[in-house]
This record gives structure tokens, C-alpha cells and sequence, in this order.
């Protein structure tokens, strides 16, 4: 029987508050209103900066709201002037949505999109409401996605089709952390063949080093506090594995970089979402030309802070959001890099739980040998269509 126009109730991991595990609630979800899309969610990962937000320290952070950016799912009903996606496409949500008629869109310089943000930030669809209902409340949307519902509706500039090649439940998480990294290098003028080193090795670092190695980068030094990070940068195309911890005591690890480069990095690259690193980062680029970018996202009320002289001696200090990647554009392409192995993907997912128990998903995010955990969001295969 057709959903179209109707309300669904669902299951979905509701945050209800700052610090608090999620709630598998029953939320009623809306139909989608005109240039909106109503996706059935079948994968989501789980991103850190979801744990970032429901731990309380995102500036944005409002609550009650169904968290997760980073799924995978089909096209259940399309609202009046959607004409990009259609019913039984399989698609991806976009954080960073791309209308390819505002300002940002237009310029060429940006793969930031100004239509849907403002009110993507106060947890509401461009029309300034919500879809989702829960227990008489309203519930608001995360990052204009919200993939811990099994259907959530987002505006038709944050969604992109891709080939149903490609198994959700492995490329959901292009959705994120995969893209923002691999994005993030491989879209760096003049990276070809340079010296680069990447702070923070989970999700978005191994995908930093997996673009360098396609990159071609001479050298390409991984940095990590946790050891059993060595392995995986390794395989992921690192040269070099350097852990703070591990350093003689008189030496920082600016200083450290410093000497094994013979001067600094070409390109440097935080993905840890710590200042003191991204300060290390920028430091550790070489005098004249050296280029850091910071892609971490840090807690509010933290600000990051180095010398003027550094940038004043041809250092650049830049940011990276959604890996400079124009969603609707590019991300068909990319999902081809992973289907013809230039870009790893499968080997991200460490671990899978159900939606029920997407809170054990949190504690293994935490627990040091995951890199990415997916959330099964309970359809059997059979079910897996529209
Ligand atoms: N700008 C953007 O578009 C995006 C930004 N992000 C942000 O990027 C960051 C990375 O995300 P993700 O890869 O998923 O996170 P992970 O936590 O998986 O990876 C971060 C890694 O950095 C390590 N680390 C922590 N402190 C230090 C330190 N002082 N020096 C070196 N390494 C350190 C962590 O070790 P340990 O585990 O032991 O703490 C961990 O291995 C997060 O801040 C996330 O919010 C994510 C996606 C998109
Ligand atoms: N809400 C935070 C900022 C969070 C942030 O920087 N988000 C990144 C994506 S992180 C994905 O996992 C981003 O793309 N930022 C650009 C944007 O337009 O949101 C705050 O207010 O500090
Ligand atoms: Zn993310
Ligand atoms: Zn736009």
C-alpha cells in the first residue's frame, strides 16, 4: 500500500537531551511539502561529529532533535517541484546541500550552499518547520538530514541519487567522513606530488591519506596519539607514523616534523578537532608556501591561536567543509572512485549494530579500534525498496 502523501510512523533514535543516550521512540514523519524528498533511511553511520553535538558543545546543538548526516536510503514520495530525484532512487543526504543557483553555488569558489543553512542550523527545513512529531512535540532535524529515523524528509537541494550499484550499506558513508577527507586532498591546488602530513587518524585522516596516495604525495607522515592507529595509516598510503606520546622530551612535535622534512610540510591537514593540534599543524608548514587545513570541528568557546609571524612568513591557514565536495555534482563521481577501488570504502566499517542499539554504536566510536561503526536501520532486504 502506497505511503504517498501520508504521515509514517517510524522507529527512530531520538536525542531528547545534551548528554543523555539516545531513545528508540515511535516518531510520526510527515509527507514531504513541495522541493522536499522523503527518504527511507536502510544505513546511517555514525559520525563524531554526532557525538560532538549531543554531548552539548556544539554552538548549534538544539534539542529535541533525531541526530545522523552520514546514510544511505530510497526515494519513498517526492514533494511538488522535485524534479532531481525520484520515487525508488537510491540516494545519499547531503549535509552540504548545493541548490546551483545561489551566490555560493554560482561563484565557483565554494562548494558551501547558502539556500537551506540558516534554517538548516536552527534544526528546521527551509520552510522553518519540522516533519517530525514525537509524543505530541516537535521534533527538529539534524544537519538537514537526520538519518537515525528509518525515513526522515529533507529539502531537494540536500539529496543526491546515486547507482544502485553501489551497496547502501557501505557507501552511506560517503555521506561524510569518507568524502571530507578524500575531498578535502584531493581538491588542494598543487597537492600533486608534495609533502604532506595529517593529524588524527580515524575516519577523515585515513581518507586524507588514501587521497594522497592517489595523489601521488612524496611523503605522507600520519600522526596519532593512539598506536593502533600505525597499522591502519600504513595501509592507507602513509610513509610515516609519528605518535606524539612517543617523542624524546625535549622535543615538540613541530620541532620533530620540522627536522624530518627538512623545513616543513608542503601541506598539512588537522583532523582531530583539537586547537593545540591545529596550531601544530599550521606550525609544521614549511616557510614560504607550507598550506594547513583545519577540518576538525572544535566545542564551542575554543579558538585557535598561533604567532602572526607564522602566516606573516608565507604560512596559510584554511578550512575544509564536506571536503570542498558540491554534493550534487560531484558525489556520483566519487561513488565511481569506489566502485573502481580508487577510493577504498568497505574498509571503514569496523563495526554494525541495529537502530536498537545504536547507543552501543556511541561506545564503540569511543572504544579506539573503530573507525566507523554502521547502524542497520531494521528493513529486511526484501523491504529494502521504496
Ligand atoms: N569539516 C568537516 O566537514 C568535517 C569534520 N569532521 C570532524 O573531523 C574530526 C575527525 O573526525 P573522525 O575522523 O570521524 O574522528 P576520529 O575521532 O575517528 O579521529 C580522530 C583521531 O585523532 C586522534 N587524536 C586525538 N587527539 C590527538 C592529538 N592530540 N594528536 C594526534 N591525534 C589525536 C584520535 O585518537 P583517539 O581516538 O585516541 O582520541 C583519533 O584517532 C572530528 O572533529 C569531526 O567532527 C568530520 C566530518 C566532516
Ligand atoms: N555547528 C558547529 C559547526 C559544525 C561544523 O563545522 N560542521 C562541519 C561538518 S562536520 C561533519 O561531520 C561543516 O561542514 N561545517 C560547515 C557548515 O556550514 O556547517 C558550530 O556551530 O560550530
Ligand atoms: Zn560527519
Ligand atoms: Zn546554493
Amino acid at each position: 500500500m502506497s505511503t504517498e502523501g501520508k504521515t509514517i510512523t517510524c522507529k527512530a533514535a531520538v536525542a531528547w537531551e545534551a548528554g543523555k543516550p539516545l531513545s528508540i521512540e515511535e516518531v510520526e514523519v510527515a509527507p514531504p511539502k513541495d522541493d522536499e524528498v522523503r527518504i527511507k533511511v536502510l544505513y546511517t553511520g555514525i559520525c563524531h561529529t554526532d557525538a560532538y553535538t549531543l554531548s552539548g558543545k556544539d554552538p548549534e546543538g538544539a534539542f529535541p532533535i533525531i541526530l545522523g548526516h552520514e546514510g544511505g536510503g530510497i526515494v519513498e514520495s517526492v514533494g511538488k517541484g522535485v524534479d532531481n530525484v525520484k520515487v525508488g532512487d537510491h540516494v545519499i543526504p547531503l549535509y552540504t546541500a548545493e541548490c546551483k543557483e545561489c551566490k555560493f553555488c554560482k561563484s565557483g569558489k565554494t562548494n558551501l550552499c547558502g539556500r537551506v543553512r540558516t534554517t538548516q542550523g536552527k534544526g528546521l527545513l527551509p520552510d522553518g518547520t519540522t516533519r517530525f512529531k514525537c509524543k505530541g512535540k516537535d521534533i527538529l532535524s539534524f544537519m538537514g538530514c537526520s538519518t537515525f529515523s528509518q525515513y526522515t524528509v529533507v529539502s531537494k537541494f540536500s539529496v543526491v541519487t546515486i547507482t544502485d550499484k553501489a551497496p547502501l550499506e557501505k557507501a552511506c558513508l560517503l555521506g561524510c567522513g569518507i568524502t571530507t577527507g578524500y575531498g578535502a586532498l584531493t581538491k588542494t591546488p598543487g597537492i600533486d606530488n608534495s609533502t604532506v602530513a595529517v593529524f588524527g587518524i580515524g575516519c577523515v585522516g585515513l581518507s586524507i591519506l588514501q587521497g594522497a596516495r592517489a595523489k601521488n604525495c612524496s611523503r605522507i607522515i600520519a600522526i596519532d596519539t593512539n598506536p593502533k592507529k600505525e597499522e591502519w595509516a600504513k595501509k592507507f598510503g602513509a610513509t610515516d607514523f609519528v605518535n606524539p606520546k612517543d617523542l624524546p622530551k625535549d622535543k615538540t612535535i613541530v620541532e620533530y616534523l620540522i627536522e624530518m622534512t627538512d623545513g616543513g610540510l608542503d601541506f598539512t591537514y588537522d583532523a582531530t578537532g583539537n586547537v593545540d593540534v591545529m596550531r601544530s599543524a599550521l606550525e609544521a608548514c614549511h616557510k614560504g608556501w607550507g598550506v594547513s587545513t583545519i577540518i576538525g570541528v572544535a566545542p564551542a568557546g575554543a579558538e585557535i591561536a598561533t604567532r602572526p609571524f607564522q602566516l606573516v612568513t608565507g604560512r596559510v591557514w584554511r578550512g575544509s567543509a564536506f571536503g570542498g565536495v558540491k554534493g550534487r555534482t560531484e558525489m556520483p563521481g566519487i561513488v565511481e572512485d569506489y566502485l573502481n577501488g580508487t577510493l577504498w570504502v568497505d574498509e571503514f566499517v569496523t563495526h554494525t549494530q541495529s537502530l536498537e542499539d545504536i547507543n552501543k554504536g556511541f561506545d564503540d566510536m569511543h572504544a579506539g579500534d573503530c573507525i566507523r561503526c554502521v547502524v542497520n536501520m531494521g528493513f529486511p532486504k526484501e523491504d529494502q525498496k521504496e
